[in-house]
């Protein structure tokens, strides 16, 4: 069984369509990015994997499950995530928010749960960060912070919304680096812009426009990935049969 499976969907907000006939199946293990457009449906479709939105049409199941029964089995960082930073807390104390409704609230946690907010710090190498203010962190860092605090409480499928948005080249390529290392515990699905990133460390390729196409990652290698590096991911074009290695720009 596949760990996500979404099958005919359709979702409009407000009857204007944003998704078509989605079909999707995701097995455990996988490293898959959604690329695409602005506007073209990413956080949507990560939205409906999480049931924060259902379909008009066709269905999702995560784990086999409605996807708002399998929300505690998932982390996920949104694309503009809740933290203020200029509230004064520990990025340790960030990571534990991941937590709340698990035990203790701010201050009172266990020792058991600033053991495991630490280990998901070092598994996003940030482990020397704990005690910095989360406020005066660079953008990369806070990052780094953030997709701990949606790993603390050991979910099996990360729900990533632009985790490289704020990163530079280098850190974005070393962020890359480590999410595929949580493969093949953790099922990972990102959204990106940032094409260069879509290493080969990511299994597959999902471009959504409305609708989906899939491509396996070797497409999207080797000089295709040179020709689009820091290209607008709108230049992908669909009007090539991509699975036998036709895409260009
Ligand atoms: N809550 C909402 N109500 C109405 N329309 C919405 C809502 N959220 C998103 N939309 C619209 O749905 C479409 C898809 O949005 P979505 O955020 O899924 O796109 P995206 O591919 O993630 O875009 P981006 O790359 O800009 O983040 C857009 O046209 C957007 O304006």
């Amino acid at each position: 069984m596949a760990l996500i499976e979404i099958k005919g969907v359709d979702f409009a907000y407000n009857g204007r369509p944003v998704l078509a006939g989605v079909d999707l199946s995701i097995e455990q293990g996988e490293f898959l990015a959604l690329v695409g457009p602005n506007g073209g449906g990413k956080t949507t479709l990560l939205k409906l994997m999480l049931g924060l939105v259902a379909p008009q049409k066709g269905t999702v199941r995560v784990f086999g499950l409605p996807p708002v029964k399998a929300r505690a089995r998932i982390g996920y960082l949104p694309q503009h995530a809740p933290v203020d930073p200029g509230f004064p807390v520990s990025a340790l104390e960030v990571v534990l928010m991941g937590l709340m409704g698990a035990g203790s609230g701010l201050g009172l946690w266990r020792r058991g749960q600033k053991r495991a907010a630490l280990a998901a710090l070092d598994k996003l190498e940030a482990g020397d960060l704990a005690g910095r203010s989360f406020g005066r962190l660079s953008g990369g860092q806070r990052q780094r912070v953030l997709i701990a605090r949606s790993l603390v409480a050991g979910p099996e499928l990360l729900l990533l919304d632009e985790p490289t948005a704020a990163v530079d080249p280098r850190g974005g390529v070393d962020l890359m680096n480590i999410l595929a290392g949580l493969q093949p515990q953790v099922t990972v699905v990102l959204v990106t812009h940032d094409l260069g990133f879509v290493s080969p460390a990511v299994s597959r390729v999902a471009c959504i426009n409305q609708s989906l196409s899939i491509h396996p990652t070797q497409v999207i290698n080797g000089s295709l990935i040179s020709e689009l590096y820091g290209a607008p991911v709108r230049l992908v074009r669909h009007d090539h049969d991509l699975e036998h290695g036709g895409a260009h720009e």
